[in-house]
């Protein structure tokens, strides 16, 4: 059965209710039992006492009659056996004697109640007689009617035993006791008569007044003649009359019982109130009380619930957090280690309890003890070996235990900090390394450079390489930045593998890359070393089982010769490497001083060419488009010219490679886009504009957008707008170029491959391309005249864009000869100075309102 009170959780408190449901009502009914029981007892008693009343009621009413049965027996006997009653009564009656002396008169009346004193002849006469106390003349026959002649008879039987008789006799409706005796001398000195003797005759008439002084005199109450004895409940006794009637007596009983039942009920009746009552004040006190037990209980359960919550959350904290719990003994031995000590270091938790902490912990013995006695002991981090032997570290906190003021042991917790150390270190290798290459990045960099500087000794030097990858910028803009990123790496191994341990190898972002070397020897180790690099990267990296070649160029600055701070040093070897770059590239310098005015002049040119975009000194000039038979203008390509203020108008070649590595190219082409839709849109015939789309404004996010707004902006259709892309451009496939001229393409514009023929693209992407055009580039068409070979390429060229149903212009066309061959050859537009030079757009829109050159 379950306790109301279960230990196994919070059962509700109920003591009041299984009080009051289970235990009052068996109060109740026990009470109420007890009381009617003793009710039920009491008035048992009460019936027997009463009837053991009414039967000694019975016995004592009997003993009365009977009583006064033997006083007139006695009574009559002591006047007829009286000598002097014999002498004056029995043969003669002497009145005087008998009724005026008062010896048998009325104070037998008086004194006894004798109702009638008779002197009765044997003859069967009255001689005498006293009625109520009255001397009359009445017949004793006639004034007792029936039995008196049985009773005298017995009477004079009864004289021989000296003794008389009695009977019951009705007396004028009513029973009166008659006691009669034959007069006797009674043993006196009287001479005895002849004859028989009268007979003497007491008549007590036993009327209501005497019948209850009969029965008082046994303690029967109100004993009285009973009348109707068929409808009598009542105690009652019969008596026979001397003629065989019955005569029945009735009193009233005493009832003690019912006395006791009318004492004690209600003594009963207010003892049961008053159990009543304590009991209602018990229950309602135990009630009280139960209900204080619930509410205690309640709350008892609601503390033991809050505290079972609270240990199972330090549990589920203990066991769902990284930490485990120890506790040592003063000597700092083993005596206690939570679950996750198991689950955290692989050990059994048994293995170790008894063992020093230090044991499991790899630390110093006295800087343990010393961090356990510190008066506030602060996290000690930690680490030991776990169960698989990998190295775990642990924060331990700890508490000192005292019992009594007295130390006992330590207890604590050890959170397991082995992600976070793992990741600060992985933070610290981070900030410090470069994520693609693995190489010390350069805050690294810095830091070597920094600390060997300041170490350096006399006599000793640290030579810095600066290296930038050649045609690495249109590895990632053509090939994706998979490929880059696969060239850096391959980049980087190639550092390692060709550098010496103590050297450092870092990558500074992008395509830079920078190599610290000691004990570098001027003469001839740098310039070997520096050609070993560049030739190591130049040789053709392989990815996805294309190869792409790129190249290096390196810049070297020497410390402490050149500069003797870390910054500055590598500032001498961006110096040199810009020369390394303006020399060529895939070369090597080093750092001069005369560097630095050649730098400055750079970066003063970078500066005019952002002025002269701001300040509009660019101008587009416009190469008109030939149909090679009619020659018929149905096109120009816009070439940009900067008109420099102290140098005069400079051609593409001479600016746009700076405008490229500057990032200027974006801002430039925008401007030359728009210029060129304008114009376009303001000729007087509807002719297609050429614009050149460097490779970098290819990727530019917002390409699609300038090239839609110049559109919108000057009204001209897509279709009047055709963009040239160089063929190295596309010279991988990669799914962001065909989506930028696809999106282009969609816009209506034209695209044309430019400079085709000198870009290896294959045959594969060119069908892929969305192109219109194909630009068959100068160099070919120099060579048609002179080199069956280029012509025979030229040749194919035109088959091929015939093949792709692409039209081909062949560009450069210079001679007569070389328009003939072409047009021979069924290339069907040309475009070159031997038709017309790039002219500026006043002067193209004359030309193309001069009526005859229109078709
Ligand atoms: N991204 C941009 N690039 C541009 C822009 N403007 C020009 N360019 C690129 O510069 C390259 C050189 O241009 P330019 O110096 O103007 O030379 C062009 C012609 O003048 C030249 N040409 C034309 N006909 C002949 C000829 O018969 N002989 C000969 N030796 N040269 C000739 O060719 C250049 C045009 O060639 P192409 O672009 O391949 O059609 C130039 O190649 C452009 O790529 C610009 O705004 N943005």
């Amino acid at each position: 059965m379950q306790s109301p009170y279960s230990i196994d959780g919070p059962a509700k408190p109920k003591a009041k209710a299984i009080f009051a449901r289970r235990i009052l009502p068996g109060m109740v009914a026990l009470l109420v039992a007890a009381i009617v029981a003793a009710a039920f007892a009491i008035a048992h008693i009460a019936r027997k006492i009463d009837q053991d009343a009414l039967q000694q009621s019975h016995f004592l009413a009997s003993k009365a009659l009977q009583a006064q049965h033997d006083w007139m027996n006695r009574s009559i006997v002591d006047y007829a056996f009286w000598g002097d009653a014999y002498l004056h009564l029995s043969k003669q009656v002497d009145a005087n004697w008998a009724y005026a002396q008062a010896n048998l008169g009325p104070s037998l009346y008086k004194d006894f109640g004798y109702e009638a004193i008779l002197v009765i002849t044997p003859s069967g006469d009255t001689s005498y007689a006293v009625i109520h106390g009255e001397l009359q003349a009445v017949d004793a026959f006639q004034y007792l009617q029936h039995g008196l002649s049985e009773l005298l008879a017995r009477a004079r039987e009864a004289a021989e035993d000296d003794a008389g008789a009695s009977a019951l006799l009705w007396l004028h409706g009513q029973p009166a006791l008659v006691a009669a005796a034959s007069l006797a001398t009674g043993g006196a000195d009287i001479e005895e008569h002849e004859g028989p003797p009268s007979t003497l005759v007491f008549v007590d008439v036993l009327d209501a007044e005497r019948l209850e002084a009969i029965g008082e005199q046994y303690a029967v109450e109100k004993l009285k003649l009973l009348t109707d004895p068929a409808d009598h409940a009542g105690p009652a006794i019969s008596q026979t009359l001397e003629d065989g009637t019955a005569v029945y007596f009735t009193w009233t009983a005493a009832q003690p019982g019912r006395l006791l039942l009318l004492v004690t009920l209600p003594v009963l009746a207010a003892v049961a109130l008053g159990l009543g009552l304590l009991a209602w004040l018990l229950v309602r006190h135990a009630l009280r009380a139960m209900h204080l037990l619930d509410l205690s209980y309640a709350r008892l359960a609601s503390s033991r619930s809050a505290l079972a919550e609270s240990e199972e959350r330090f549990r589920d904290v203990a066991e769902a957090a990284s930490d485990w719990i120890w506790e040592t003994d003063e000597q700092a031995r083993l005596t206690f280690l939570s679950n996750r000590f198991r689950q955290i270091t692989g050990y059994e938790p048994k293995q170790w309890l008894g063992r020093p902490l230090l044991e499991l912990l790899i630390t110093d013995s006295a800087a343990l003890r010393s961090w356990l006695e510190a008066p506030e002991i602060t996290p000690l981090r930690s680490s030991y070996r776990a169960a698989d032997g990998c190295e775990r570290f642990c924060r331990l906190a700890a508490r000192s235990i005292r019992h009594d003021g007295a130390l006992v042991g330590y207890r604590g917790t050890a959170s397991d900090v082995t992600e976070e150390t793992k990741a600060q270190a992985r933070v610290q290798y981070l900030s410090q390394h470069d994520p693609l290459t693995g190489l010390p990045n350069r805050s690294r960099l810095r830091d070597y450079l920094e600390q060997n500087l300041a170490s350096l000794r006399s006599g000793s030097t640290l030579t810095l390489l600066y290296i930038d990858l050649d045609r690495f910028k249109p590895v990632n803009d053509t090939l994706g930045h998979a490929a880059g990123d696969e060239v850096l790496m391959g980049v980087a191994s190639r550092l390692r593998e060709r550098t010496r341990d103590g050297d450092l190898v870092a990558r500074l972002g992008g395509d830079e890359f920078v190599v610290a070397l000691h004990r570098m020897s001027e003469d001839g180790g740098i310039d070997r070393l520096c050609n070993r690099i560049i030739e190591a990267l130049s040789a053709p990296f392989i990815y996805e089982d294309q190869q792409i070649s790129i190249g290096a160029s390196i810049g070297v600055a020497l410390a402490p010769d050149d500069a003797s701070q870390a910054n500055e040093l590598l500032r001498c070897a961006d110096i040199a490497l810009y020369q390394a770059k303006d020399a060529g590239r895939g070369t090597w310098r080093a750092y001069g001083r005369e560097m630095d005015q050649r730098l400055h002049e750079r970066l003063r040119r970078e500066e005019e060419l952002r002025v002269a975009i701001a300040e509009q000194q660019l101008e587009v000039h416009y190469q008109p488009r030939y149909l090679s038979q009619s020659m018929q203008i149905i096109g120009a390509e816009a070439l940009v010219r900067w008109h420099h203020p102290t140098q005069g108008m400079l051609l593409p070649e001479q600016f746009i490679p700076l405008a490229e590595e500057a990032g200027l190219i974006i801002p430039l082409g925008r401007w030359v886009l728009h210029q060129a839709c304008q114009q376009a849109a303001s000729w007087p015939v509807e002719m297609t504009v050429s614009v050149n789309l460097s490779p970098l404004q290819l990727h530019d996010d917002r390409l699609l957008d300038e090239i839609a707004r110049a559109l919108r902006e000057n009204g001209l259709p897509g279709e009047r707008l055709e963009l040239e892309v160089t063929e190295s451009a596309l010279l991988q496939e990669t799914q962001s170029t065909l989506d930028a001229l696809k999106r282009i393409k969609a816009l209506g514009v034209h695209l044309a491959v430019d400079d085709f023929g000198t870009g290896y693209s294959s045959l594969t992407n060119l069908r892929h391309y969305p192109f219109d055009v194909i630009k068959i580039d100068n160099s070919f068409v120099a060579g048609i005249e002179q080199s069956t070979e280029d012509h025979s390429i030229v040749r194919a060229l035109i088959e091929l864009g015939r093949g792709l149903q692409m039209r081909v212009t062949a560009e450069g066309v210079e001679t007569e000869e070389q328009l003939r061959l072409l047009t021979d050859d069924g290339c069907t537009e040309v475009q070159g100075f031997h038709m017309s030079l790039p002219m500026p757009a006043e002067e193209l829109r004359r030309l193309l309102a001069r009526p005859t050159d229109i078709s």
